[in-house]
């Protein structure tokens, strides 16, 4: 792959929507870096008056003048390099913050597929790290452009004015730099992927060590995860090293092949001294300019390769900017279904496969607007997908999903999933007070928030909570109980108060005691609303007005409980298991 020409798009897009706009601190930044950068060609020439002058003519009257150009030049070098600093670090922060923000912004409007597909390591590592390196290669970059650019410009001017010959010695190995270095440079950009990579790799391992700690530690798993951690972070290091190898394996070839110029240059120059053609004046400017020279040229080699390995971070955001959602608002949305209308639930001959693996077979159900239908089935029917369906978090690749005679994706997503509360197994939780956690952002008066605290039973484990609904939730939940979480997950859906009624085996983690209580709550949740239950325990959905008895991603039978028992098929046999094994 052509490494210059790939990353032309990239560059021109950081540039228009991130750079661009800082461009009058970068402009000064850089004002301030020629001045820095100027200030060593300045120097390396005040070493020619500083000899023949002073030391080998011998005129004191000098020595104030050439000191005190020494304290401006050095004043100048101290302000201008302080002030450049600071504004190259601000402008690396906004980038790299507006990068951020945009990125987590962007990478919500994607598809769940998407997220499925991603690990959440991978992901945070490129909010922070490929950010942070995409964002701090600009004061690399400019920083060579400006300060040691001009360095370079203004310290081979005093070379040349001393002696061309002389510049063009010191100058002769250079072309001889250029394959190696181009060479490295590709060699930098692949294994910096690869260290990016594996620093994924990392936080994927993190990611799932901290969240499956409980299964590790009853699995005794402990061993094996360190294992797997140190091979995971020794594979990091294995191309990290490889990529810091390339980086400073130009800055190495710039100096072997300074070394070999300067020693001709001596070689050359100290004859001509010796001859009396040139004063010893004359060649500690050049020596000093061309010593001064290797640190600026140094750097600008590690550019290079600096250049390259930010490439590789910003390959990585690009491509996530590159992504787009599938699954979007229509450009001509359909009416709604009107307030307190009928919201039937359609599913007309829907097919739909993960990747390769089909889900749905022609599944073809009606859920009839106020009633609870209950989807049963064994595992891997396509029961949840029907839920996904519903919300849109997956499309259908052929047939119809309707609510209230209007097709789903004719309606503005924000619109459509606002029809929905929906309480799953998980009921996910954020580290915030119990309160925040059961309005979601919503505004809620205390009176109807205790009255839903009353009805999802939340009340009755506040007082064992030290504050009460201002007790903090912890990372994930993790200071509820399963059948505290649960219950939360029916307050929001209590607070969301939308027409149709979505859960996923929504009592699973509760006791038989609070099942029922929990059951009472959902029961008046459900008056009036459309509902869909998917149960796994036929005993909680015998009262449902219509079971849909689904298998292989199709509907295999569907009646009232009485119906289906009395036809002895599928769920006939799911509920003698069930009932056998539960005496
Ligand atoms: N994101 C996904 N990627 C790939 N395959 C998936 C995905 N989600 C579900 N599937 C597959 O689709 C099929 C239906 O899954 P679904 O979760 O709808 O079944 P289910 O009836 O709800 O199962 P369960 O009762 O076990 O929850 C399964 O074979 C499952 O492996």
């Amino acid at each position: 792959m052509d490494a210059q020409h790939d990353s032309r798009p990239i560059v021109r897009w950081l540039w228009r929507d991130y750079l661009r706009r800082h461009i009058w601190m970068i402009g000064a930044a850089m004002a301030l870096m020629t001045l820095e950068g100027g200030t060593l060609g300045a120097l390396s020439y005040l070493f020619k008056p500083m000899f023949d002058t002073i030391f080998i003519a011998g005129n004191r009257d000098a020595i104030p003048l050439v000191a005190g150009a020494v304290i401006i030049l050095f004043l100048t070098r101290a302000i201008a390099g302080f002030g450049q600093r600071l504004l190259m670090a601000r402008v690396g922060l906004s980038v790299s913050a507006a990068l951020q923000r945009d990125l987590v912004g962007h990478m919500l409007t994607l598809d769940s597929v998407w997220f499925q597909k991603t690990p959440p390591g991978n992901l945070i590592e490129r909010v922070r790290g490929d950010t942070m390196a995409a964002a701090n290669i600009w004061n690399t970059v400019f920083t060579a452009a400006g300060r040691d650019a001009v360095a370079l410009i203004s310290l081979f001017a005093v070379a040349v004015s001393i002696d061309w010959l002389w510049t063009l010695i010191a100058l002769a190995g250079v072309p001889l730099l250029f394959g190696p270095i181009a060479a490295l440079q590709r060699w930098v950009r692949r294994t910096t992927r690869a260290a990016r990579e594996a620093a994924a790799s990392i936080s994927n391992r993190l990611d799932e060590t901290f969240h499956g700690v409980t299964t590790i530690k009853l699995n005794r798993l402990e061993h094996r995860e360190d294992v797997r951690f140190a091979k995971t972070v020794d594979g990091y290091v294995h191309v990290q090293i490889r990529s810091e190898a390339g980086q400073s394996g130009i800055p190495a070839l710039i100096d072997v092949v300074g070394g070999i110029g300067f020693a001709g240059v001596l070689v050359f120059g100290g004859m001509q001294i010796i001859d009396g053609d040139k004063t010893v004046g004359e060649f500690m400017a050049f020596f000093t300019a061309i010593a001064l020279v290797f640190e600026p040229l140094r750097r600008l080699g590690r550019v290079s390769g600096a250049w390259q390995a930010a490439l590789a971070s910003l390959e990585r955001l690009f491509a996530v900017f590159q992504e787009r959602p599938t699954i979007l608002s229509p450009a001509q949305p359909g009416t709604l279904p009107a307030p307190g209308g009928d919201c039937d639930i359609v599913l007309d001959d829907v097919h739909l496969a993960y990747g390769d693996a089909p889900a749905l077979n022609g599944l073809t159900l009606t859920a009839k607007a106020g009633q609870m239908t209950a989807l049963v089935g064994p595992s891997g029917a396509g029961k949840s997908t029907v839920f996904n369906l519903l919300t849109r978090l997956v499309e259908p690749q052929r047939g119809r999903v309707l609510v209230g005679g209007v097709p789903v994706d004719a309606l503005p997503l924000a619109e459509l999933r606002d029809l929905f509360s929906v309480v799953t197994q998980e009921a996910p939780m954020f580290d915030e007070p119990l309160r925040d956690n059961i309005c979601l952002g919503k505004d809620v008066s205390e009176a109807r928030l205790a009255e839903v605290v009353r009805a999802a039973h939340i009340a009755d484990f506040l007082p064992a909570l030290p504050a009460g609904l201002d007790s903090p939730a912890g990372p994930r939940g993790s200071n509820l109980s399963g059948g505290q979480r649960q219950r939360v997950a029916i307050a929001r859906a209590l607070l969301r108060d939308a027409p149709i009624l979505l859960m996923d085996e929504a009592t699973s983690a509760l006791d038989s005691q609070s099942e029922k209580i929990v059951q009472e709550a959902l029961g008046q949740l459900s008056q009036g609303r459309t509902t869909l239950v998917i149960a796994h325990r036929l005993a909680t959905v015998r009262n449902a007005d219509r079971i849909v008895v689904m298998d292989k991603g199709r509907v295999a039978e569907e009646g009232t409980h009485d119906e289906l028992l009395a036809r002895g098929g599928l769920y006939a046999g799911l509920y003698r298991l069930q009932f056998a094994s539960e005496g």
